[in-house]
């Protein structure tokens, strides 16, 4: 029988939850880097959202005053910098030996959507120069199947601000929806990214594992794109905080 919850308990559930997935983050965070963090490693890739934010304080718990640590946009920079960890860039580091990072959605073959946050661009090109690609997140990222099954928010594309009504259209003919991605209640009109481009989430339905390569490649091949949330053939491993509190190990021999 349905029993209405009175508001009190109402926020003690809600609360419970919220605790649940910042738990399940931090087990995630601080279990990868304790397992990849080698002690010969000195270039550190560190990516960007709320379960990065762990990866940092793990990495800042272990006083490694020889750790460079390169940030995949300005949160990323202020954690590293905030965690007392020293901050270097790509353009002088671009042979990372790890890069830790957040996913919005994971298939069984480790393909991700990445740019909930904006910083797709920098966080992939800061994986590209790393030896071990290591994602981190919580319970709710998994989709084995389809990509876009439990993510609803279309797939992040950065673009050239002149560009997007072009590729609004394009991506109309793709059988896409766009939306460009508004910067409200902040800021009036779009999202600037750390790149001064702007934000396409086009919402291509659920995506079968064996499309999203060819989906990737298509729109890359746009005039345009700067790049996509599409993150394929790029993980190394990844690190999932279950809601029972313990943590789901997945690399590419042991698919999700
Ligand atoms: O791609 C990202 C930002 O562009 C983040 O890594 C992604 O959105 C996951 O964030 P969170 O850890 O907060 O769920």
């Amino acid at each position: 029988m349905l029993r209405l919850l009175s508001k009190p308990q109402f926020k003690r559930t809600i609360a419970t939850m919220v605790d649940l997935v910042e738990q399940s983050k931090k087990l995630a965070a601080y279990k990868a880097v304790d397992e990849n963090l080698k002690p010969s490693d000195k270039y550190i890739g560190i990516g960007s959202g709320s379960t990065v934010v762990y990866v940092a304080e793990r990495i800042g718990q272990l006083k490694r005053p020889e750790l460079v640590c390169v940030p995949t946009g300005f949160q990323s920079k202020d954690l590293i910098i905030s965690n007392g960890l020293t901050l270097g860039s790509i353009d002088q580091y671009c042979d990372l030996d790890v890069a830790f990072d957040g996913a919005d959605e994971i298939d069984s073959q480790l393909n991700l959507i990445k740019g909930g946050g904006a910083c797709l661009f920098q966080e992939k090109l800061v994986a590209s120069c790393s030896k071990k690609f290591v994602v981190v997140a919580d319970y709710r990222k998994k989709s084995p199947e389809k990509l876009g099954y439990g993510w609803k928010k279309g797939v992040p594309i950065e673009v050239v601000p002149s560009a997007y009504p072009k590729l609004l259209r394009e991506f109309v003919s793709l059988k896409g929806k766009p939306t460009l991605r508004s910067g409200l209640p902040g800021k009036a009109g779009p999202i600037v990214t750390d790149n001064g481009n702007f934000i396409l989430d086009v919402d291509f339905g659920e995506i079968p594992v064996e499309k999203v390569e060819s989906l990737n490649s298509t729109i890359k091949a746009l005039c345009g794109v700067v790049e996509t949330g599409f993150f394929v053939n790029m993980t190394s491993k990844v690190y999932i905080g279950e809601e029972n509190g313990e943590v789901l190990k997945i690399d590419s021999c042991s698919k999700l």
